[in-house]
């Protein structure tokens, strides 16, 4: 989904409010939406403090707190302002929320869930008195007290255009964006204050699309996702054949993982190959559905009828022999092949970038990335310029993960958690990239769609309350895919 400046938004605003739609309507609906999405990621929470300036930003967390309110939460509303200060509209949706008093003194308690609606589109500058003391009180009972902190449309005291952080800025876990995705807000700079990112659709916007702008970043979310399916007699070898290199001694967990997530992506046949000195103890340790074949060189990998290949998962330093037979894979081959992982220090120290084509699939993180191509540039320019040079499909991890290819726009995933920050969520990605590649997805949908499942399966786990920051899993994200797919919003 693109992303506007807030000039757009406004001018996109004007439009439909132009064609009769009415700002209280559409401040309903995000309200509405925005509870949905509160009620479906942080469900074990039963109390909330809006924190309100005087606009419509506030608005919407007046109409936000009413839904959480009809859910049963306990809401207390912290504002600095009189009544008389707010809004309009504003003080009506204050009103139908009913007798709670404006607060401006107590500060929340522990396990609140702090709402931040003190400043949106309207924003002028850096938050000034009295809402930056309220953005500092927020951040202090975030990193105090444990509270959750969720931004409405724009992290109070962050330029939502530009990504200029201001002093005092919110540090949002998570901002929900109304109607499109603001630009800034997509900078890899900005990932401390914004978080997860959540779109909140409007339906008044549908028809109206924001001024095409080629170099504005896109937003990764379930509307912009597709799930392929499958006519009805297909059978497994069209449901996608993936062969694997993955693992070696000490490091036999990725190769799990990766075939695994490889499974569960949907792909209908998966082949681990594994070399004679770990095969008989990687074997049992896999799902019965993966086929593990004896192997002593990859290159036997493209005489099978495979439909995409996965390369580097926990393969550590291969010996000469080794390397130089994986990279004759990566040159021979005709079919979509991810390169993850020490395949990626193999490539930088071989100095074998030459050797790419448009066929691969790069998944460095930032260490790997730094071997690959050296820069001091930003995230996003390193990515651009990488595939300016190289024709590869590229996804560059991070707590921001972005995806582009030559030619193509920069692509911002919005899911995830710090709780991903764990050994294997690697090994996971490129076997859900792996397996989504193989059943026809073209290179770029399968690493947007990878990228965008494993966050919100991480985000769902830790929902459930099966899971908490500190020990959430590779294998708990594979746990919940299932549940990740099925918030992909269209099926094809
Ligand atoms: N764009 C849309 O289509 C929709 C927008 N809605 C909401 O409306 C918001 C925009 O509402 P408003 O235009 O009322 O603007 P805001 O709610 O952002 O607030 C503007 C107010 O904040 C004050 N202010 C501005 N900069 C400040 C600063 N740096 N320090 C302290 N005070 C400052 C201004 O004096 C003004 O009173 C959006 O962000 C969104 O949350 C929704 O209601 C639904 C539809």
């Amino acid at each position: 989904m693109q992303s506007v400046s807030c000039e757009s938004m406004r001018d996109l605003e004007n439009a439909v409010f132009a064609i009769g739609h009415t700002p209280e309507a559409l401040m309903l609906q995000a309200g509405e939406r925005m509870s949905q999405a509160i009620l479906r990621y942080y469900p074990s929470h039963s109390h909330a403090t809006a924190y309100l300036g005087k606009g419509h930003n506030a608005g919407d967390a007046l109409v936000l707190a009413k839904y959480l309110q009809k859910a049963g939460w306990s809401i207390q509303l912290r504002c600095p302002y009189l009544e008389d200060d707010l809004s309009p509209l504003t003080l009506k949706m204050l009103e139908s929320l009913g007798a709670i008093p404006l607060d401006s003194s107590t500060p929340p308690t522990a396990g609140s869930l702090l709402i931040d609606g003190l400043l949106g589109i309207g924003a002028n500058g850096p938050l000034r008195p009295p809402l930056r003391e309220l953005a500092t009180e927020m951040n202090q009972a975030r990193d105090s007290l444990g509270c959750r902190l969720i931004s409405l449309d724009t992290p109070s005291g962050v330029n939502a255009s530009t990504g200029e952080i201001y002093p005092a800025a919110v540090k949002a876990d998570h901002t929900l964006c109304v109607g499109y995705p603001k630009s800034g807000l997509l900078k890899s700079s900005c990932i401390q204050h914004v978080g997860a990112l959540t779109q909140i659709a409007l339906d008044a916007l549908e028809d109206h699309s924001p001024k095409a702008c080629q170099s504005s970043p896109e937003l990764i979310t379930p509307h912009t996702l597709r799930r392929k399916r499958r006519d009805f007699d297909t059978h497994k070898g069209q449901a996608g054949r993936v062969g694997i290199w993955a693992g070696s001694k000490g490091m036999l967990g990725a190769a799990v993982l990766t075939a695994t997530a490889a499974l569960k992506s949907g792909a209908g046949l998966i082949t681990l190959f594994s070399p004679p000195e770990i095969y008989s103890i990687i074997a049992p340790m896999l799902p019965p559905e993966i086929m593990v074949r004896l192997s002593l060189s990859p290159l036997t990998m493209l005489e099978q009828n495979f439909d995409a290949i996965v390369l580097g998962p926990g393969i550590g330093t291969p010996d000469s022999n080794l390397a130089n037979q994986l990279l004759a894979v990566v040159e021979r081959s005709s079919i979509p092949i991810v390169l993850d992982a020490d395949m990626l220090n193999l490539i930088a120290r071989e100095e074998k970038l030459s050797s790419l084509h448009p066929k691969c699939i790069l998944t460095p993180h930032p260490g790997e990335m730094q071997r690959l191509f050296p820069s001091s540039e930003s995230r996003e320019k390193i990515a651009l310029n990488f595939c300016e040079l190289y024709p590869v499909t590229l996804l560059f991890k991070g707590a921001r993960t972005i995806i582009t290819e030559p030619n193509k726009v920069l692509y911002v995933n919005s899911t995830g958690t710090p709780a991903m920050a764990t050994a294997g969520q690697g090994d996971v990605l490129s076997g859900l990239i792996g397996g989504l590649c193989a059943q026809g997805y073209t290179l770029l949908d399968a690493t947007k769609l990878s990228a965008w499942l494993a966050g919100e399966a991480a985000q769902l786990a830790l929902a459930s309350q099966t899971e908490t920051e500190e020990t959430l899993s590779a294998s708990s994200v594979i746990h919940f895919l299932p549940q990740a797919f099925l918030a992909v919003a269209r099926q094809a």
